[in-house]
C-alpha cells in the first residue's frame, strides 16, 4: 500500500465512516479513520484464512480463557501488515501526528496480569504460525480498573474502554446464544432436562487477530451479556421505570466488569456466572460450527482442541458432556471420552488461595444438572482408577484444578519448575495415577508487540545486522553472537539502550514530574503487587542503600533510578500498603538532597501495557525476584531479556530456563532455590535470625518502623514490619543479604559499561527461544495435535 493510497484510504473514513471532514477532525476521527483503513486491508485476510480452514477441513484450536490483556490494537495491526512506513508517510501528509494518534487509543485491559496477557500473546503468535484457532472470552465493559495514586494510596477507577467506539470488534447478532441459569432437572432415564429459571443471552463480538506479515487472521470472540427480554415497556408505562430497565441491566452485569483479582479466588456467585456464560456459549458456538461440517460426534477431538486457560473455564467438562449426553443421546461413559480427548488445562498457579473451590450448594442451586454430573464424572474417575483416593468433590466443594485434570487429556504447566512442582506437591497424586497427562509447555511473548514494534531502535539495529527473518523465528537472534564482539556493534546496541532512556526521563519528566538520569541503572520491577512477588525485598534493599549512601555520600556510588509499576487487587490490603510505602519512600528518597543524584525512585501510576511497551525498552535491571517455587513462569522477565535488561533473579519458574539460555554470567543469580525454601521455611523465628545476622536489613526495618517514611503517621507500617519480623511466609529477610550482593555485583558490572554492553546484547541474542512462536508449536505438537494450515502470501 502506497503512502499515497493509504491517504486516500484515511480521508475516505474520515469522511464517509466518521462524517468529519479533515478541517474540523479530531485526534481521535484521524485514530478511527486510520484504524478502518488498516482493518480494510487485514479483513480480506481474515475471511481468507477462515475459508481455507473450512476448505481444509483443518483442526481447529479453541483457546478459553476469562482474560485477554490485548493492550492496544492500532499500531500491532499496522507492524503485522507492514504498513507503518505508508502510515506515517500518509499522516505527515495530512499534517497529523501519528505518535499522538497511537497514544490516543485506550488499552483493552480485559484481564489482570501475566494470564491474560499470554492469552493475548497466543493469539498472535497462532495466527502468525497458521494456526487454525478460536479465542473466547468475555467482552467486559469495564477492563481492569485504572490506577491512580491519592496521597501514596491506590485508588481505583473504572475502566470504561468501551465508552469511545471499538474499530476493531464487529457485532455478531446472529451469534447469539441463550443461557441458563438456576432451576430444577428432570431425570429421564440416562438423560435430563434441566429447565433453569433465569435465562439471557450471550451475543458476540469478533475481533480479527492478524499474524505476521498478513498471512493468517484468527478471530477473538468475546461474549456481551444481553437480556433475553430488552426493556420492560408495561411497568414503564406504570412509571416503574427502574423496574422496567432492570432485566437489562440485570442481564448485562455478567460481561460489566473484569474481577481485578488475580490470586485469590472470592468464591463470588457473579464470577461463577461469568465463568458459566462465556464458557456454556463458546462451547455451543463450537459444537455449531462442527456439526455444520461433520455428523459424527466422535470425529470432535479429531477436529477440535479446546485449551481451559486455567480453571476458570473448567466447567468446560461438565458442560460438554451434558451437550453430549442430554442434547445429543450419546452414551454418559462415551461422553466423557470424547469430551476428555478434546479438553485440556493449563496451571498458572500453584498458589492455594489461587485454586479455585466452587462450594458445592451454590453450584448446586446455580448449575443443578452440572453438579450431578460432577458427581458421575467423579465416581467414574474412581472406578476407572480403583481408588477414591482422589476427589473433585471434597468437604463441600467442588475442586476445580481436580476436575479440570481429571476432564483432560493434557494437563500442562508453563515453566520446567513449576510442572514439576505441579508434579510434586498440587497434583502429586494424580500424577502417580496418569504419569503422561502433564506435560510442560515453558512461556513464551511475541516478539512482534515485544521487540519490533515496542522498541524499534534496537530492531533496526538487529535487522541491519542479521535481516528480518528473526521476527517470526526469534531463534534467528542467535545470529548476532558473532557481531557482540564487534566493538562498532556493541556501540551502537549501547547507543539504542541509552536513546530509549532518554526518552523515558523525558516522558517521566512531563508526566510525574521527576528528573531521572539516563547515566543511572534503570532497575525496574514492573507486575502486579503480590508477597510472593516481593517489591517489599526490593523497597528494603533500595532503603537500605539509600542509608548507605548517607553515610558516605561521596563514596562514587553508581547512580540508579528505582521504577516500580503495578496494580494490587482492590481487597488486597498487604499489596496496597507496599502501593503505598513505595510512593511514601519515593517522596522521601527523592528530595533528599544529599542521596537523590545517586538514587531516585519513580512509581507511574496505572501500570498496564501500554505502559510494559514504554519501560521494557528502556530498563536495564529486570526485577524477577519471587520466593523459589512462587512464580509459575514470569513473562516480563523474558521481554526484558528480549530488550537487553539484565535480570536479578531468584531460580524461580522461567528465570531458570532464561538463565540457561543466557548462560548464568550474564544473568545476577541470588537467593534460596524452592527445596532451600521449604527447608528454611520450617525453622521457626527464620526472619529474626536473617534480621539479627544483617545490619543492613534490621537498619532498613527499623527505620520503616520508625515512620522515617511517614513522619506525620509514624506507626502507618507496623503491619509491615510485624508480618516482615514475626511471620514472613515469602522469607523477604533471609533472601536479604544475598540480594544485597548481587545489587552490589550488578553496580559493579554497569560500572564498566562495555562489559555490560556484551551481557545486554547476549540476553537479546540469547532469548529467542522465549518467542510465543516456540511455545505454540509445543502446543500444537504435545497437546493440540493441529497442524498449521496452508497461510496467504505476504503482505
Ligand atoms: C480466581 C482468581 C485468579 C485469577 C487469575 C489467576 C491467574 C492464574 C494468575 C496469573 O496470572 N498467573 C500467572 O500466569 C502467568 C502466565 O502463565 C505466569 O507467567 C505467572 O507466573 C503466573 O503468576 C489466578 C487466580
Amino acid at each position: 500500500m502506497t503512502p499515497a493510497q493509504m491517504k486516500d484510504a484515511i480521508l475516505h473514513h474520515l469522511v464517509y465512516t466518521l462524517g468529519k471532514d479533515a478541517a474540523h477532525a479530531q485526534t481521535y476521527d484521524w485514530r478511527m479513520a486510520l484504524s478502518f483503513a488498516v482493518r480494510d486491508k487485514i479483513v480480506d485476510r481474515w475471511f481468507e484464512a477462515t475459508r481455507r480452514t473450512y476448505a481444509g477441513q483443518h483442526k481447529r484450536v479453541y483457546y478459553l480463557s476469562m482474560e485477554f490483556l490485548i493492550g492496544r490494537l492500532l499500531k500491532d495491526a499496522i507492524i503485522n501488515m507492514r504498513l507503518e512506513e505508508a502510515a506515517i508517510d500518509a499522516l505527515q501528509e495530512l499534517k497529523v501526528d501519528y505518535q499522538a494518534i497511537l497514544e490516543d487509543e485506550p488499552d483493552a485491559a480485559l484481564g489482570n496480569g501475566g494470564l491474560g496477557r499470554l492469552a493475548a500473546c497466543f493469539m498472535e503468535s497462532m495466527s502468525t504460525i497458521g494456526c487454525p484457532a478460536m479465542g473466547y472470552g468475555i467482552r467486559y465493559e469495564n477492563g481492569l480498573f485504572r490506577q491512580r495514586f491519592e496521597n501514596g494510596r491506590q485508588v481505583e477507577e473504572p475502566e470504561d474502554w468501551l465508552s469511545q467506539r471499538h474499530a476493531w470488534e464487529f457485532e455478531r447478532p446472529e451469534v447469539s446464544i441463550d443461557i441458563g441459569f438456576g432451576g430444577h432437572v428432570q431425570e429421564i432415564g440416562k438423560r435430563a432436562n434441566w429447565y433453569p429459571s433465569e435465562m439471557l443471552i450471550a451475543m458476540g463480538h469478533d475481533t480479527p487477530i492478524i499474524g505476521w506479515r498478513g498471512r493468517w487472521g484468527n478471530t477473538l470472540r468475546l461474549w456481551e451479556a444481553r437480556p433475553m427480554h430488552g426493556f420492560d415497556l408495561q411497568r414503564f408505562n406504570r412509571g416503574d421505570y427502574a423496574a422496567a430497565a432492570e432485566p437489562e441491566a440485570l442481564a448485562r452485569t455478567l460481561s460489566r466488569v473484569l474481577y481485578p483479582d488475580d490470586t485469590t479466588e472470592q468464591g463470588k456467585e457473579l464470577r461463577l456466572k461469568q465463568e458459566f456464560f462465556f464458557t456454556s456459549a463458546s462451547l455451543r458456538d463450537i459444537l455449531r460450527r462442527f456439526e455444520s461440517e461433520y455428523d459424527d460426534l466422535r470425529l470432535l477431538p479429531k477436529k477440535a482442541a479446546i485449551q481451559m486457560n486455567d480453571t476458570h473455564p473448567a466447567i468446560a467438562g461438565p458442560e460438554l458432556v451434558r451437550l453430549l449426553v442430554d442434547e445429543r443421546g450419546i452414551d454418559f461413559e462415551e461422553a466423557v471420552g470424547i469430551a476428555r480427548n478434546t479438553l485440556s488445562y493449563t496451571n498458572h498457579t500453584l498458589l492455594p488461595e489461587a485454586l479455585e473451590r466452587w462450594d458445592e450448594g451454590l453450584m448446586g442451586r446455580l448449575l443443578p444438572r452440572h453438579l450431578q454430573l460432577i458427581f458421575r464424572i467423579n465416581e467414574l474417575h474412581m472406578k476407572d482408577v480403583g481408588t477414591r483416593k482422589v476427589t473433585a468433590v471434597d468437604d463441600g466443594h467442588v475442586k476445580m484444578g481436580e476436575l479440570s485434570f481429571i476432564m483432560a487429556h493434557r494437563v500442562n504447566g508453563v515453566s520446567a519448575l513449576h510442572t514439576e512442582l505441579m508434579k510434586s506437591t498440587v497434583f502429586k497424586d494424580l500424577h502417580e495415577l496418569h504419569p503422561n497427562r502433564i506435560v510442560n509447555e515453558t512461556n513464551g511473548v511475541t516478539p512482534r508487540r515485544w521487540l519490533l514494534s515496542c522498541n524499534p531502535r534496537l530492531s533496526t539495529l538487529i535487522t541491519d545486522a542479521i535481516g528480518d527473518d528473526w521476527v517470526d523465528d526469534l531463534e534467528q537472534l542467535e545470529k548476532l553472537e558473532p557481531h557482540i564482539d564487534d566493538a562498532a556493534f556493541l556501540e551502537s546496541y549501547a547507543a539504542a539502550k541509552r536513546q530509549n532512556k532518554n526518552d523515558l526521563a523525558n516522558w517521566i519528566a512531563e508526566k510525574l514530574e521527576v528528573g531521572i538520569d539516563p547515566e543511572a541503572i534503570f532497575d525496574v520491577q514492573i507486575k502486579r503487587i503480590h508477597e510472593y512477588k516481593r517489591q517489599h525485598l526490593n523497597l528494603l534493599e533500595t532503603i537500605a542503600h539509600w542509608l548507605e549512601i548517607r553515610d558516605n555520600p561521596n563514596q562514587g556510588w553508581v547512580p540508579r533510578v528505582k521504577i516500580f509499576g503495578g496494580k494490587a487487587a482492590p481487597g488486597y490490603v498487604f499489596a496496597k500498603e507496599i502501593v503505598r510505602l513505595t510512593n511514601d519512600v519515593a517522596k522521601v528518597l527523592n528530595s533528599d538532597p544529599l542521596t537523590s543524584r545517586y538514587l531516585k525512585v519513580v512509581y507511574p501510576p496505572n501500570y498496564n501495557v501500554s505502559l510494559a511497551e514504554k519501560l521494557i525498552p528502556a530498563s536495564d535491571l529486570s526485577e524477577q525476584i519471587s520466593t523459589a517455587g512462587k512464580e509459575a513462569s514470569g513473562t516480563g522477565n523474558m521481554k526484558f531479556a528480549l530488550n537487553g535488561a539484565l535480570t536479578i533473579g531468584t531460580l524461580d519458574g522461567a528465570n531458570v530456563e532464561i538463565r540457561e539460555h543466557v548462560k548464568p554470567e550474564n544473568f545476577f543469580l541470588f537467593g534460596m532455590t524452592a527445596d532451600e525454601v521449604m527447608e528454611r521455611r520450617k525453622i521457626g523465628g527464620h526472619s529474626g535470625q536473617a534480621i539479627a545476622a544483617d545490619p543492613r536489613l534490621a537498619r532498613a526495618i527499623e527505620a520503616i518502623r520508625a515512620g522515617r517514611f511517614s513522619p506525620d503517621e509514624p506507626g502507618r507500617y507496623h503491619g509491615i514490619v510485624d508480618n516482615l519480623v514475626h511471620h514472613d511466609y515469602f522469607l523477604v529477610c533471609s533472601d536479604f543479604t544475598d540480594y544485597w550482593r548481587a545489587q552490589r555485583e550488578a553496580d559493579t558490572a554497569f560500572a564498566a559499561p562495555k562489559d555490560w554492553a556484551r551481557m545486554a546484547a547476549f540476553n537479546t541474542a540469547r532469548s529467542g527461544w522465549f518467542s510465543s512462536d516456540r511455545t505454540i508449536r509445543g502446543y500444537m505438537a504435545d497437546v493440540w495435535h493441529a497442524e498449521a494450515a496452508p497461510t496467504v502470501e505476504d503482505a
